[in-house]
């Protein structure tokens, strides 16, 4: 699959997708919660906070590198576990991990992937994370984190802000359903959950085996890598993050996915800050599509970002080589960005670098 030659941004991937995918697929990747409040701030917010550019600044020794929880990498950009990318090309995650590998990006599969645990492995020479999503019995949640370990993932990504599906209403009203051939290969089945008529089908029901900070614990005791928490927004989840030893942070609402009117990362991120003190990493997503973004998310306190749905519209455009070209494009721009605003390395990108009107 070539690059389309109209391509120059993120957002140009995004049209071509959804050109190309079933009404149904593209229903379940563009879309959001309700009323979809958070997807659209997600993506406005940035373009309401100003950059202060830096003139005659030497950058000629100029990188973007970072450490980042034993990795050297050589960019902040990384993938966000994203379900299902067979959905966008018929290579999913392997093309997706392979592009991360050659781009130099850090890559996380979703405990939802399409692929093979061992398979993406393969594939993902570069660093990778895997995002858990507890299954319904300690046994099979611990299975997943075994795979993951033996296959060479170097953290594990608990997502805590999506215990059940959001309010779906595109995808419900498009009768969204994954396809013959697009499931999550490396889960058992879910157990179907019985309730009396008088009990409430989300309490009682479906929120019942939801995770709790217990489940934390109990992971802490089970695996020595790292353990990531994805979909904070609220600075009290941090402090409690904080006291359970949690060794960095995902803040996130999820591209908007679960809960609708949540603030974005991007608001809540200073007060974040201020709370970790730089003592563990903080990682930004949801509604990253420019190197502008990355620059203004890493001025008020974040390490790297991650993109979720630019995954999916670079696949379903162009494959691997669509994903390799997205990463790139965002490179390039945060680059770009450090180079006018007078910015040799990210620790130079401060708050300083952001337009603060009196
Ligand atoms: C199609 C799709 C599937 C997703 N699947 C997962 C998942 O399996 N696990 C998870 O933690 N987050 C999942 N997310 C959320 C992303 O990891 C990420 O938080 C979000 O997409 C970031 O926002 P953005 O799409 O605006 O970049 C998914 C997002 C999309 C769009
Ligand atoms: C019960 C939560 C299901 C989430 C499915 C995958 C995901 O995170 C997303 O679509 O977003």
């Amino acid at each position: 699959m070539a690059i389309p030659n109209d391509i120059a941004s993120l957002h140009d991937y995004e049209r071509h997708a959804q050109a190309r995918l079933s009404e149904e697929a593209w229903a379940y990747i563009y879309g959001a919660s309700a009323d979809e409040y958070t997807a659209r701030s997600n993506e406005s917010v940035y373009s309401a906070i100003k950059l202060l550019n830096q003139t005659l600044t030497d950058v000629s020794k100029g990188h973007t590198q970072l450490d980042l929880l034993g990795h050297r990498l050589a960019h902040p950009i990384m993938l966000a576990p994203v379900a299902y990318q067979k959905l966008a090309h018929v290579d999913g995650e392997i093309a997706s991990a392979t592009a991360a590998a050659a781009q130099g990006a850090l890559f996380t599969l979703s405990t939802l992937s399409s692929s093979r645990i061992e398979d993406v492995a393969q594939c993902a020479q570069g660093p990778r994370w895997f995002q858990l999503y507890f299954q319904d019995s300690r046994a099979q949640t611990l299975e997943l984190i075994k795979r993951a370990e033996k296959s060479g993932f170097s953290a594990i990504v608990v997502t805590v802000d999506a215990p059940i599906n959001g309010l779906r209403n595109r995808e419900q009203r498009a009768g969204f359903q994954l396809p013959d051939g697009v499931r999550a290969v490396n889960c058992q089945p879910e157990r179907q959950r019985q309730i009396n008529p008088d009990e409430s089908m989300i309490f009682q029901g479906l929120m019942r085996h939801a995770p709790s900070w217990k489940d934390i614990d109990w992971l802490r005791q089970h695996t020595t890598l790292p353990i990531i928490l994805k979909g904070l927004i609220n600075p009290r989840d941090v402090s409690i993050a904080l006291q359970h030893e949690i060794d960095g942070v995902v803040i996130s609402n999820h591209g908007g996915r679960t809960l609708d009117t949540l603030p974005s990362p991007i608001e809540v991120l200073p007060r974040i800050h201020e709370l970790t003190k730089g003592d563990i990493p903080i990682i930004v997503d949801s509604g990253i599509r420019r190197g502008t973004d990355i620059f203004k998310a890493i001025a008020l306190g974040a390490d790297a970002v991650m993109i979720g749905r630019p995954i999916m519209y670079a696949l379903a455009t162009a494959g691997a080589l669509g994903v390799a070209h997205t990463i790139r494009l965002l490179r390039d721009e945060l680059e770009l960005t450090m180079a006018l605003c007078g910015c040799e390395t990210l620790s130079d990108i401060t708050p300083d670098c952001l337009w603060q009107p009196a």
